[in-house]
């Protein structure tokens, strides 16, 4: 278990996040969702011990009780921007987080190789990112990601360029793996399909930096239908629109 304790985010101006408490399970998928600019961002990249100033931060994270100190193996990050080595080729910018992580060149390579084709990257292995479209960016920094050990995985907005059908893809085959090896995810997202279709509990923070709310979503993912969802879909558009801006 992950316990965030007394977060608070400051900019030399305002404190944008205050006073932030949240727990992430191993094995749950947690989505937090909030106002355009309420800290969702900056919550993860605290997490992935990237924050930079002008940005200040003071809080506790906790693994299993025991105070941690970040960046940590236990957590994976993937940014916002797909923040892809412009100088590596796709199957290099792939591999580099677990040959960061110690393994060889080649067993990090054969990890990642599988993945080109159930991702639509096959044949694009050896292309630098500037070759790529947005969205297949997007896949590529997901499969760095994604196929690190860590137990925790952060994910800021990983579909936001994916085209429906493709997101719609990706969905599926992340919950699948999580069948076969749970682990603790926590993923902004501004689609509440999204949120409601792949998370076990949604965060929903306010405009001034807190959660507001915690809520569980009830159905297991595979008894999910957009018409079992859509009265919680409901509630979370009621509850972002009453204070939409920071
Ligand atoms: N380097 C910075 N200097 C000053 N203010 C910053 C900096 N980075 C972020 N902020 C401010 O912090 C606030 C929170 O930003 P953050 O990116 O965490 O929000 P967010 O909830 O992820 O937004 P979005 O949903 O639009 O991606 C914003 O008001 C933003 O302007």
């Amino acid at each position: 278990m992950l316990e965030l304790r007394g977060l608070t985010i400051t900019t030399p101006a305002r404190a944008i996040v205050r006073d932030l408490t949240l727990t992430l399970r191993a094995d749950e998928v947690t989505a937090l969702i909030g106002p355009s600019g309420c800290g969702k961002t900056s919550v993860l990249k605290w997490l992935s011990g990237i924050l930079a100033p002008p940005l200040q931060a003071t809080g506790t994270l906790f693994l299993d009780a025991a105070p941690i100190t970040c960046p940590h193996p236990v957590l994976a990050y993937q940014p916002q921007q797909d923040a892809l080595f412009p100088w590596l080729t796709i199957a290099q910018n792939a591999a580099l987080g677990l040959e960061i992580a110690g393994l060889s060149r080649s067993a990090a390579r054969a990890r990642v190789a599988p993945l080109f084709g159930v991702f639509g990257l096959a044949g694009c292995e050896d292309h630098y990112p500037a070759q790529l479209s947005g969205g297949m960016r997007q896949r590529a920094a997901f499969l760095r990601t994604i196929v690190q050990d860590s137990q925790f995985v952060l994910l800021d907005e990983p579909f936001s360029a994916l085209d429906a059908v493709t997101r719609l893809h990706m969905q599926a085959w992340l919950l699948a793996r999580l069948a076969e090896r749970p682990r603790g995810l926590l993923m902004v997202t501004h689609d509440l399909f999204e949120a409601t279709g792949l998370a076990d509990r949604i965060l929903v923070m306010s405009a001034s930096g807190a959660i507001l709310r915690d809520i569980p979503v009830p159905i297991p993912p595979k008894h999910r239908s957009q018409a079992a969802l859509a009265t919680l879909r409901d509630t979370l558009k009621t509850l972002l629109t009453k204070d939409p801006f920071p």
